[in-house]
């Protein structure tokens, strides 16, 4: 079925880069982020010194995915609170680079949080900034912790569903350790089949148009070492039809009271397929990725982006960015073009949701509350 000469290019040089760090260099601290437009081509670090240059990095996908934002979020904080500058207005500014994740408002509320604590016990600016960036510390620690526990969570959720083993999964967009303080959320459960012996195949939906799962989920998984292939994401069809899907497992950017998934568009013409197919629907994410408060998927902001990600394809599309400006235009000048970032599956298509807390079947969202009350998260306001 797969084209089985394209196996992974197994032996892509292990990078000492990080996904993200802080330093501290004689200039003063920065963020140092893996410049993920820039991948596969290029393992390219993009230094933020200050707030603005992480919200455009935020803004261009150069840091993204949600657990990875929420982390972004609070460094970001911390940033400006080291820096001196007004932490209000950074909070601000970091809050409204994309709307849909909630994890980035979480982290960021969470930085601030601490910041305002701090100053209204009366510590000076140098204590508070320190506690802060303290805070996003354990944020980056408490979410690798997270990712390691949501593979065993849905390693064992497989077992169960599949008990015949020999998995063929299939993902979109990218979920691994580029989003993340560990090895991620869906991909980490991925993983964890790879290293049992338990999958025969990751399916890699190249995710249009901004291609994370061509350019980053495949980056991963022949990083891995597990075999993998890339389809295009009208493939998926035929592939289900031909009974090559035994689950798919996605991640999730906010999850609504009610149990509704708003992740990377096209999971839930996914979810309707794996519907009609008997396929499980997994989708894997922190507690984090909850919002309680809000109560339904008609009720989460979906963020539109430029129509030229359409129209045209650009050098950050294929992981060049950087190098060179421009891109190639694939459509009639001046089409008008359709462009959500995501979309939003209703919990009927969910199978399950797999937290660090345990595993749920979503359908009206029962159980929600009671794994984020579990998880050690802060109630924040
Ligand atoms: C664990 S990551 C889950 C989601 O954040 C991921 O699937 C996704 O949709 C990311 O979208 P992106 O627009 O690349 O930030």
């Amino acid at each position: 079925m797969a084209d089985q000469d394209a196996q992974p290019p197994v032996g892509i040089a292990p990078s000492a880069l990080s996904v993200l760090r802080w330093d501290e260099p004689p200039e003063g601290p920065v963020l140092v982020l893996l410049d993920q437009t820039r991948l596969p081509a290029e393992e390219a670090e993009l230094v933020c010194a200050d707030v603005p240059a992480l919200v455009e990095a935020i803004r261009t996908l150069a840091v993204r995915g949600a657990p990875l934002l929420g982390i972004a979020g609070a460094y970001g904080v911390a940033l400006a609170a080291v820096r001196g500058q007004d932490v209000g207005a950074a909070a601000g500014l970091l809050e409204r680079a994309r709307p849909t994740a909630v994890n980035l408002g979480y982290g960021v509320r969470r930085a601030a949080g601490v910041y305002r604590a701090a100053v209204e016990k009366g510590a000076g600016p140098a204590q508070a900034a320190a506690e802060v960036l303290a805070e996003a510390r354990a944020l980056h620690r408490e979410d690798a912790v997270a990712s390691g526990r949501m593979a065993r969570y849905g390693l064992a959720l497989l077992d169960e569903l599949l008990p015949d083993g020999g998995h063929q999964l299939l993902t979109h967009c990218n979920t691994g350790a580029l989003v993340s303080g560990g090895e991620g959320t869906a991909f980490a459960v991925a993983l964890g089949a790879h290293r049992a012996g338990r999958l025969r195949r990751l399916w890699v939906d190249e995710t249009r148009p901004l291609l994370q799962g061509a350019r980053l989920t495949a980056y991963e998984a022949a990083r891995s070492g597990m075999p993998y292939s890339l389809l295009t994401d009208n493939a998926a069809g035929s592939l289900f039809a031909a009974g090559e899907v035994d689950a798919v497992l996605i991640g999730a950017d906010r999850i609504a009271a009610d149990g509704s998934v708003a992740n990377k568009v096209g999971s839930y013409p996914l979810a309707v397929l794996a519907k009609y197919h008997h396929v499980p629907f997994i989708v894997v994410a922190p507690t984090t990725t909850v919002d309680l408060d809000t109560a339904d998927g008609a009720s989460i902001t979906v963020e539109q982006r430029s129509g030229r990600e359409v129209t045209e394809v650009t050098l950050s599309q294929v992981g060049v960015a950087g190098r060179e400006t421009g891109g190639v235009v694939v459509a009639p000048l001046g089409s008008p073009a359709y462009n959500p970032a995501f979309d939003i599956t209703p919990p009927e298509l969910v199978t399950a949701i797999v937290t660090e807390e345990g595993v749920i079947s979503p359908v009206t969202g029962v159980g929600l509350a009671e794994l984020c009350a579990r998880s050690s998260q802060i109630t924040i306001s």
